[in-house]
């Protein structure tokens, strides 16, 4: 199932997904009850409903002399269009109106923003939903803006300079099915107190009666009824912890290989790894040395960008807790990691843990492991990890991981990749070329502000656009600097072990982030040389064309996370590579 989904602050009892719409102070109730009473007397005798009437007087925000002003103008639109007459009056409520209620909004705030931003969303995408490009025209358009920006909105880089923030790390957790990866975010979480006993014990009884008390940490990543029964990961899950030291962006990737593209889409946006080994009799065996997906996943990693990696073998309860079995594991997968694929020694760190009882996870506790080992934690090893500087003054670039229908319009889940948002801000959306006012921004890693910058994953609620204008893998920026669409780019890539070469002219299946799309490549060059195919590990520069429309493309100097790609034939990933130009 595709969805991004921000699991952390997840009250389990409370949580209903049908829960509606948002919640007023009793003093927004009063004065909306009676906005909508004045109204209706004004206009009574016209043919407009109740609803309308209420959702206008919403969108005026109480203003009882628009919202009358509106209803009778799309009256009169409303019959002469009838009339046969000119379409032209069927114009929606300027946004400029709505503006003068969201600059207020975008004062940071205090309050907790999960709180306000009690929206029933209703999920529109449940299955990766593949970009068709039919929206698309071949040229490309100059945009004249239709909304615009507040001179109101605040300097969100020096407010952000001046909160002094934690470091905020972006992992994404990858090892084959089953390795323990879900196990240990969820132990980890409950560890930290992001979750609390009582939810734990909650979960824990309802994995037991359904006979999977194994799982109930995973539980706690795995939400939907399909994952749970089936114990597997299906898509990319996101959460965040805290440490003393750092936040953690986390992507909890999906092990089996029939969900390679949750896998993807969670590394394409990660700057470092946990690989989850499983240590355990003929589990080892079989996902690491028997071609498991421990191996591809190395490789995608360090193709997407990933440059250090903390490897946890896990289950060594299971091994009772041998230091040989430690010892053959590591110098297998650090051999193959190095040599192999091509991380750097000092990059690769291992840790001997068990997810399941938490043993090596934050603190130490008493194990039978002790008795040999006496190096870090894996959250010791996670601290020392040193994120880049964020691009929060760049353009900004919001992609979109997730779409909801919302009241009045749509909220997305996804990550600020460049640049900073907040609310009242007009946002672009360049694949439908459809804007939108930001209603609300919610930070995962702290909802409590209005704003977000470079590398946060966000929960962003938009008015004024329909959640069908916005997809899976779209990039949202600003009018003023938008994002590029574009048919054609140029790439570097690295082929992995492939069956049969890439000929030019090949079709090919493009992943970027959320972004699935047919394309044809043509080589440039293969390690420096003209060449017109490409064999297993390789370098090459190659011309990537889209096969159906127009995609959003960014280099690697615009975004370096937006510019990975991954090229995948007959269901498994023969290359992955960066974006250099856009033609
Ligand atoms: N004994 C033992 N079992 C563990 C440990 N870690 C995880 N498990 C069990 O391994 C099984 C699979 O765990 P998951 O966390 O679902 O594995 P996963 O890697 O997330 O699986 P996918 O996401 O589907 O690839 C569950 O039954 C866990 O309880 C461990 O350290 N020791």
């Amino acid at each position: 199932m595709s969805r991004h989904r921000n699991v952390k602050n997840l009250e389990l009892e409370e949580y209903d997904a049908d829960e509606p719409v948002e919640e007023l102070t009793d003093e927004q109730e009063e004065q909306f009850r009676e906005a909508i009473a004045a109204v209706q007397e004004t206009v009574e005798g016209l043919p407009v409903t109740n609803k309308e009437i209420a959702d206008t007087v919403w969108y005026y925000y109480f203003d009882v002399e628009k919202s009358v002003n509106y209803l009778v103008k799309s009256c009169t639109a409303r019959a002469e269009e009838k009339n046969g007459k000119d379409e032209s009056h069927k114009k929606k409520p300027p946004k400029q109106e709505q503006k003068q209620k969201q600059t207020v909004e975008a004062q940071p705030s205090t309050k907790n923003a999960s709180a306000s931003l009690n929206v029933s969303m209703k999920k529109l995408n449940l299955n990766g939903k593949e970009q068709t490009g039919e929206k698309s025209k071949d040229e490309e358009e100059t945009q004249t803006p239709r909304k615009q920006e507040s001179s109101l909105l605040i300097d969100v880089p020096k407010i952000y300079e001046e909160s002094q923030p934690k470091p905020v790390v972006h992992l994404v957790v990858t090892g084959h099915v089953d390795s323990g990866k879900s196990t240990m975010l969820g132990r980890i979480m409950f560890e930290l107190g992001d979750v609390n006993t009582r939810s734990m014990q909650k979960l824990h009884n309802e994995a037991s009666n359904q006979g999977k008390g194994s799982f109930s940490y995973a539980w706690l990543l795995d939400s939907t009824d399909e994952e749970r029964l089936r114990g597997v990961t299906m898509d990319v899950a996101a959460t965040s912890f805290e440490s003393h030291k750092q936040i953690y962006e986390v992507g909890d990737a999906p092990g089996h290989k029939d969900f390679i593209s949750g896998m993807i889409a969670g590394a394409a946006s990660a700057e470092f790894a946990i690989l989850v080994v499983d240590s355990s009799q003929n589990n080892y065996e079989r996902g690491f040395l028997a071609n498991g997906q421990t191996r591809e996943h190395a490789y995608l990693l360090r193709a997407l960008g990933v440059s250090e990696l903390a490897v946890a073998v896990n289950k060594l309860d299971l091994m009772s807790w041998s230091l040989d079995r430690y010892n053959e594991i590591k110098a297998s997968v650090s051999d193959f990691l190095i040599r192999m694929v091509g991380f750097k020694e000092e990059n690769v760190h291992f840790i001997p843990v068990s997810a399941v009882s938490g043993v090596n996870l934050i603190e130490k506790s008493s194990s039978p492991l002790y008795t040999w080992y006496n190096g870090p934690t894996l959250i010791e090893v996670l601290d020392n990890f040193n994120p880049p500087l964020k691009a929060y003054r760049g353009p900004l670039r919001v992609s979109v991981h997730d779409t909801y229908r919302s009241v009045r319009g749509a909220t997305i889940s996804g990550r600020v990749e460049s640049g900073n948002i907040q609310n009242g801000q007009v946002l672009y959306n360049v694949s439908s070329q459809e804007d939108a006012y930001v209603k609300a921004v919610m930070r995962n890693s702290d909802p409590s502000v209005s704003w977000a910058v470079a590398g946060d994953n966000v929960t962003v609620q938009l008015t004024d656009i329909e959640p069908n204008q916005i997809s899976l893998g779209d990039i949202l920026s600003t009018y003023s600097d938008p994002v590029k669409r574009s048919k054609s780019f140029t790439a570097d890539i690295q082929t992995f072990d492939i069956l049969g070469p890439i000929l030019s002219g090949s079709t090919l299946v493009l992943h970027r982030g959320r972004t699935v799309a047919p394309v044809a490549v043509k080589i440039i060059n293969v390690n420096g040389k003209k060449a017109r195919h490409i064999t297993s590990r390789k370098r090459a520069s190659m011309q990537v064309n889209f096969l159906e429309g127009l995609y959003p493309v960014c280099t690697s100097e615009e975004s370096p996370s937006l510019s990975r790609i991954i090229l995948r034939r007959d269901g498994n990933t023969i290359a992955a590579g960066i974006v250099k130009t856009i033609l």
